[in-house]
């Protein structure tokens, strides 16, 4: 049994090490492809290094003379990018909110178009101070002024008027691999109502969000704005609105352009997940019905959100020293009947639900605009009938249908007040000293609104109103509250921004072709059991944004092992479901982790129809013709469509070893000591990435890499070191090579 667990650990181990598909801890970095060269790779954020191009690269890619000389390092422009930030923070002090939040947002937008690299380097390290910029509450104020901000468009616009033409219109996306997609409509811009194409800001910050969090790469992640009309007045009236000036599809037309995208999406990138973001209410619960169970797709605003809660209302149960199982009695009033509070009480009933046994009769309370809603109510949404309250029960507490907020606290005297109504202040001065009378020792009270001028109270009002010994949670971030008596009430960020981004991960590395309710009651569960006894006491019901990265791998693991446990999982590359589900919970969070993206800078290979190639190099093309050939001398890169592909590599008298990124093994015909400077020598690639290491400095050398790829005969690379260009012509059956001046010819030492 303990020599099968070893061997069984030791081949998972294995795996491990073979599939992870990008690098992310590893101090050598893997190469990327790239199908520029010159002004385009400087142009191209994903690319572009700016002053950081190495002096090789720069002779490789063709960047001399477009650059200033000097080499920058990435740890010197990470500097240079913050100390401007500080500057900019200094020169702004004093001004209104707005502005400094958007002078923010614009020197880190500018990077971000510039150079995501260090980009995400900085949003990475520096994730308490930027989510408030990129993510809730200045993508909102971002969103609202898009039109104006507008410089460079970032993602995919689709609208009404491609109606019939998407599956053709998906392909002019860059990018052959996509994993994460994050969609909206714009109806629903946080609390901010319906915003047209201008909540394009809402899918870029939650996909920020995923790269900073969850680490999925940001080539692979595509923003969505389906813009099917607005029926925002005044942005129907802005001249300079972006978006088709018409009102809002309805009905089949709308249902049938969303049909026809998530078509598309599939048909181009079958494996990628698509989250569904700000969808107004009326199409967010059709659209996951209706998509739920044929692609890999969720709702973040009812599904994200309904974890982060309910991970939270655990946590109050155990704030209040009670077992969890007493959570069945927990009272909670939820203001707000949408997408987001359905979403919760529909979970919180599902909790209940598998606590009790039985079919429970949760004391859940739900107002919306018209107030309590009962079974009185009528024209009440399918959706929120099963928490209409039964109208003899609340007559029994002096309550009756339409009650207003103050009235309910009053009467129910809650555990927990929970605000998902998008509307600012609704918590007002009454309605939270009504919370002083509350049935717990320790009430709990979320204003989860966005972006903060929704949130239904602020955290100072809310301690100070309510008293010290509630515990709080708000959608956008407070500062904690200082209760001048040398304590601090402590602010969570409950926010779905500590599910989604594992949500999404979990289920890319299962590879699984659906999101199911149990990957999502995994994810919460995960969240709950994060926080310990002592955090809870101090109530922190979430962790802090400086772990995100830490949370998300663990969320992530805990979807992918119900997602092999769900049997929905397909496994991903070479990590088949086998492979998924004989990893130990530790495994998995490890396997995920080292499925992290993270920033660094990558040796940059040009490979493709975009390599310069010499005019005086040649290869004669007849020795290439037998691929038996291919037997004699493996280090030769034959096809049997007689394409040689190979890449040129000068060594100096180094060893190299050489690495197969796709199985991450070590090539043992692949590397050797060059015994003559200038010897070049010939890697067959089959269209392989390797990865080079120089085993003397232990770095990976940045021009001694690359992607072998689509260089085909009769004309070859050529290989570029320091000044001096090399052609190469092949003369005998060992190949030779010419150095540019044709007058030496050195024999390969293969
Ligand atoms: N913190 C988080 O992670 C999340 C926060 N949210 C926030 O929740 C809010 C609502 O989002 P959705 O449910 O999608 O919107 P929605 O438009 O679907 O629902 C809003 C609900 O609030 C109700 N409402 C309006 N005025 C009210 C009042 N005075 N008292 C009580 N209820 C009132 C409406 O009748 C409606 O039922 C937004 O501000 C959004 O930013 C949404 C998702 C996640
Ligand atoms: C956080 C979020 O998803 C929202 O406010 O809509």
């Amino acid at each position: 049994m303990w020599r099968r667990t070893v061997a069984r650990s030791a081949a998972v181990a294995e795996n491990l090490r073979r599939f992870s598909i990008a690098a992310s801890t590893s101090s050598i970095p893997s190469p990327c492809i790239v199908h520029k060269r010159g002004a385009d790779i400087l142009h191209d954020p994903w690319f572009n290094k700016d002053t950081g191009f190495p002096l090789t690269e720069r002779d490789r890619l063709g960047l001399r003379g477009l650059l200033p000389p000097r080499v920058i390092s990435f740890e010197q422009q990470y500097e240079r990018f913050m100390d401007s930030y500080r500057s900019l923070e200094k020169n702004t002090a004093g001004q209104s909110d707005n502005i400094v939040a958007l002078a923010k947002w614009r020197i880190l937008n500018r990077l971000h178009d510039r150079n995501e690299t260090l980009y995400y380097k900085v949003l990475i390290d520096n994730i308490k101070d930027f989510a408030p910029i990129i993510y809730t509450p200045t993508v909102g104020l971002v969103c609202q002024n898009y039109s104006g901000l507008f410089r460079r468009p970032r993602g995919m616009y689709f609208s009404a008027k491609d109606k019939g033409e998407m599956m053709s219109i998906i392909y002019n996306w860059p990018a052959s691999e996509v994993d994460m997609i994050v969609l909206t409509d714009g109806s629903r811009i946080l609390g901010l109502g319906d915003l047209g194409v201008q909540g394009i800001g809402i899918p870029i910050g939650k996909l920020d969000m995923y790269v900073a969090a969850a680490g999925i790469n940001p080539q692979r992640v595509l923003p969505i704005m389906l813009d099917v009309g607005t029926n925002n007045e005044k942005l129907l009236e802005d001249p300079l609105y972006l978006g088709l000036r018409e009102r809002r599809l309805e009905g089949e037309e709308y249902i049938s352009i969303v049909d026809e995208l998530m078509e598309a999406l599939h048909r181009r990138w079958p494996k990628a997940v698509i989250q569904f973001e700000d969808f107004q209410f009326k199409w967010a619960f059709e659209t996951l019905q209706r998509y739920r169970k044929k692609y890999c797709m969720f709702n973040d605003d009812i599904q994200g959100t309904a974890g982060v809660a309910l991970a939270g209302l655990l946590g109050v149960v155990r704030a209040q020293g009670r077992q969890l199982l007493d959570f069945v009695n927990q009272k909670i009033v939820v203001a707000g009947a949408g997408s987001a509070g359905l979403g919760v009480l529909n979970m919180a009933y599902q909790a209940v639900s598998t606590m009790t046994g039985t079919k429970a009769n949760p004391q859940f309370y739900l107002i919306d605009k018209n107030g309590l809603i009962t079974t009185e109510r009528s024209g009440v949404d399918p959706s929120a009938a099963p928490f209409a309250k039964v109208i003899g029960e609340v007559e029994s507490i002096g309550l009756r249908e339409g009650s207003d907020l103050l009235e309910v606290v009053k009467k129910v005297k809650p555990h927990v007040l929970l605000g998902l109504s998008g509307v600012g202040g609704i918590f007002n001065e009454q309605v939270l000293k009504a919370m002083r009378d509350s049935d717990s020792p320790k009430p709990a009270i979320f204003a989860m609104s966005n972006p903060t001028n929704n949130a239904e109270c602020t955290a100072a009002d809310a301690f100070k109103h309510a008293g010290e010994n509630i515990v709080f949670g708000s959608g956008s971030p407070f500062q904690n509250v200082d209760l001048e008596n040398g304590k601090i009430g402590h602010v969570n960020q409950a926010n779905n921004m500590y599910l989604f981004p594992g949500i999404g991960l979990g289920a890319l590395l299962s590879g699984a072709h659906i999101i199911s309710d149990g990957m999502l009651q995994a994810a919460s569960e995960c969240l709950a059991s994060y926080m310990t006894e002592e955090d809870i006491q101090k109530g922190k019901f979430y962790p802090s944004i400086g772990s995100i990265r830490n949370i998300t791998a663990e969320v992530g693991a805990a979807v992918l092992r119900a997602a092999v446990t769900e049997e929905v999982a397909e496994g991903r590359g070479e990590v088949g479901t086998k492979e998924l589900a004989h990893m130990s919970k530790e495994e998995t969070v490890e396997y995920v982790t080292s499925n992290m993206w993270y920033p660094i800078y990558s040796p940059l290979q040009a490979v493709g129809s975009h390599c310069t190639l010499s005019p005086t190099s040649s290869i004669s093309s007849s020795l290439y013709r037998s691929p038996t050939n291919r037997s004699k001398h493996p280090a030769f890169g034959f096809r049997d469509d007689n394409k040689i592909q190979f890449h040129l590599q000068f060594v100096r008298r180094k060893l190299y070893r050489i690495i197969d990124l796709d199985t991450q093994m070590m090539c043992s015909w692949s590397y050797e000591l060059m015994k003559e400077p200038h010897t070049v020598t010939i890697i067959p690639f089959w269209r392989k990435l390797y990865k080079i290491v120089d085993l003397e400095t232990k770095v990976t050398d940045s021009w001694s890499y690359g992607l072998m790829n689509e260089i085909t005969h009769p004309i070859g690379k050529l290989g570029w070191f320091a000044d001096q260009m090399i052609n190469i012509e092949y003369l005998d059956k060992l190949p030779c090579f010419l150095e540019s001046d044709g007058t030496k010819s050195i024999n390969a030492d293969v």
